[in-house]
């Protein structure tokens, strides 16, 4: 009999994989984060990545960062967190685990403490100085749910699509 393989990836690696993945849909060309959330038996239950709502498009909004605020990104983009909240088709995320490559902003923060998540893990956390992410940070320690960033291993994948 022959022994399992050694180098299958991690549960951490496997979801913040999935989360990389999806950010790779997004259009923004600044940043493109992306989210999944699993059960606590480790079934994926959501994904998600940042861009505009259904209905708008791609071509016609902004997506530039500066300037007058209706000519620029902010107003109209869906962050990956909410899109992944919102994108779940099944009952309750409550005491989900969210994976998502940046950190998120207060108002993401508010829809995961409100959806029941109860655990975050974060890669990027570039906007740390920020007051979205410390508002958020506040919010997410006052709920009760713990974050902690994702322990990268380095280890890169190549896959053929
Ligand atoms: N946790 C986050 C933070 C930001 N986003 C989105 C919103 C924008 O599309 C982009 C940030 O753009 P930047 O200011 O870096 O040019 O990322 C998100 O989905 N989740
Ligand atoms: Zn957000």
């Amino acid at each position: 009999m022959s022994d399992k393989r050694k180098d299958y990836i991690s549960w951490d690696e496997y979801f913040m994989g999935v989360a990389k993945l999806s950010a790779l849909r997004s259009k923004d060309p600044n940043t493109q984060v992306g989210a999944c959330i699993v059960s606590e038996d480790n079934k994926i239950l959501s994904m998600g990545y940042n861009g505009l709502p259904r209905g708008c498009s791609d071509d016609e909004f902004p997506w530039s960062r500066e300037g007058d605020p209706l000519d620029n990104k902010y107003l109209y983009t869906a962050h990956s967190e909410l899109n992944a909240i919102l994108n779940y088709q099944g009952g309750t995320l409550q005491n989900a685990k969210m994976y998502v490559t940046l950190f998120p902003c207060n108002e993401c923060a508010k829809a995961i403490i409100q959806a029941g998540i109860k655990t975050l893990v974060y890669d990027c956390d570039k906007y740390s100085d920020t007051a979205s992410v410390i508002a958020s940070k506040r919010m997410l320690n006052a709920a009760g749910v713990r974050y902690y960033k994702y322990d990268s291993t380095g280890r890169t994948v190549q896959i053929e699509l």
